[in-house]
């Protein structure tokens, strides 16, 4: 029998895998993690068609995306899943101007993607990598792309552009917005809540090793944090964020840093890792007394604080704030300091229902919703993929120049 979807959801610190069944509720057979490549990795199986769960270490180095990928094989295997899945659905961060729905994964969508590498540096290569590795994994399964661009492709051109020459906005150097399949995700759970208001005017936070903040109307993207690569916007795990672009001008022109010295900077020693010094990771600095760790953690938030009254001003008001992925469901202390930054929008946090993992967190005088809701990606791909695209698009452009 051949009935079973396997997601692969490469993200920057993380392999997340989940395996429905493929019909009408997709009810998940199976679904883990491999957490932390960059430094002590663990396997974890959340929900098993077997019986047994598993939570272990897979040693104390860090580890390639071949390797955390063997460790999912070896999950398949070993629950019988391995004959029965006929497709595999991928989460590709970077979609550019053409891949904005599901789409085979063929020979010629593989080369028009990995143009875009250079947009997505630390996602990009991955994504496709784990495509190769599933392909010789699973040879008979049909290998589906869907796109974290795709959910923001919609929003208004004044989102979109920069202040730049047209001619550069026309060749593609514009926002594209990414995390897309989990506010897609969001979305899904909002229309479940409210109907076809889907929470009104609403901002998500998505808040895990990479960040961002989504701006939705009624379910729909309007604005983004993040822009045509994944660094700008919020502070996060290693990337810096929103940023002068004075001071790239100043690290090459006088600094001399060349260009993948700047990528290393940008993308790998920047943001929580970089203003502390001691490391990328949310858990390890909430519970350091050191002084450089807690204003990774301030600055984290103050910046969170000043870009959802942006994102507030773009809509006109706010009526529900939704915190989602590892620290924006997991994290208590950030959620009240977030809610605290952003009171004058009328945002009130109950104390208790947030210590206590509760979804809906708000107190019952806050004039927004607050609710912590988490990141399904894996679902919004399996979810996608019942309609793909059978090839490339015809249009497919190189990346920008
Ligand atoms: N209990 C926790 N408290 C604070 N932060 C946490 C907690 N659990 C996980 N995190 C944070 O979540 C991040 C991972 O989030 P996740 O959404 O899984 O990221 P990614 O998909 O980019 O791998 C970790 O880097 C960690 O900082
Ligand atoms: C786009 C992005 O930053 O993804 P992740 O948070 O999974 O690293
Ligand atoms: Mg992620």
């Amino acid at each position: 029998m051949t009935d079973a979807i396997l997601v692969l959801n490469g993200g920057s610190s993380s392999l997340k895998f989940a395996v429905f069944e493929g019909r009408d509720q997709l009810p998940v057979l199976l679904r883990g993690n491999v957490s932390s490549l960059g430094q002590q990795p663990r396997l974890r199986v959340e929900a098993a068609a077997s019986a047994s769960k598993i939570d272990r270490s897979l040693g104390e180095a860090r580890i390639d995306m071949d390797k955390a990928f063997a460790a999912v094989a070896s999950v398949l295997a070993d629950n019988d899943l391995l004959r029965r899945i006929d497709r595999v659905g991928h989460r590709i961060v970077h979609g550019g101007r053409d891949f904005t729905e599901a789409t085979r994964l063929d020979e010629r969508t593989l080369k028009a993607l990995r143009l875009l590498e250079p947009m997505a540096p630390i996602h990009q290569r991955i994504n496709l990598e784990l495509v190769a590795l599933a392909t010789k994994l699973l040879p008979q399964a049909l290998q589906i792309g869907c796109f974290d661009t795709a959910f923001h492709s919609a929003r208004p051109e004044l989102a979109k552009i920069y202040g730049l020459p047209r001619a550069m906005s026309e060749a593609g150097i514009v926002s594209y917005g990414f995390h897309g399949l989990s506010y897609s995700h969001i979305a899904a759970k909002l229309h479940d809540r409210y109907g076809t208001r889907a929470g009104g005017r609403t901002i998500v936070a998505h808040l895990g090793s990479g960040a961002s903040l989504c701006a939705m109307d009624a379910g729909r993207s309007i604005a983004t944090t993040m822009g045509f690569s994944t660094l700008d916007g919020l502070l996060m795990s290693t990337r810096c964020g929103a940023l002068d672009p004075g001071v790239i001008l100043h690290l090459l022109q006088e600094r001399r840093l060349s260009g993948d010295e700047l990528v290393t900077i940008l993308y790998e020693q920047s943001g929580l890792l970089g203003v502390s010094g001691i490391s990328g990771d949310m858990r390890t600095l909430i519970g350091s007394d050191d002084l450089a760790a807690a204003q990774a953690v301030d600055l984290f938030v103050y910046r969170i604080g000043r870009e959802i009254g942006s994102l507030a001003a773009a809509m006109g008001g706010l009526d529900t704030l939704v915190f989602t992925a590892g620290i924006g469901e997991n994290a208590p202390l950030v959620r009240e300091r977030i809610s605290a930054a952003a009171a004058w929008l009328g945002v009130g946090l109950d104390e208790e229902r947030n210590r206590g993992g509760e979804e809906v967190v708000s107190a019952a005088n806050s004039s927004v919703d607050v609710l912590v809701i988490p990141a399904d990606e894996e679902r919004a791909v399996a979810t996608d993929m019942f309609i793909f695209r059978s090839a490339a698009p015809a249009t497919a452009r190189e990346g920008p120049r």
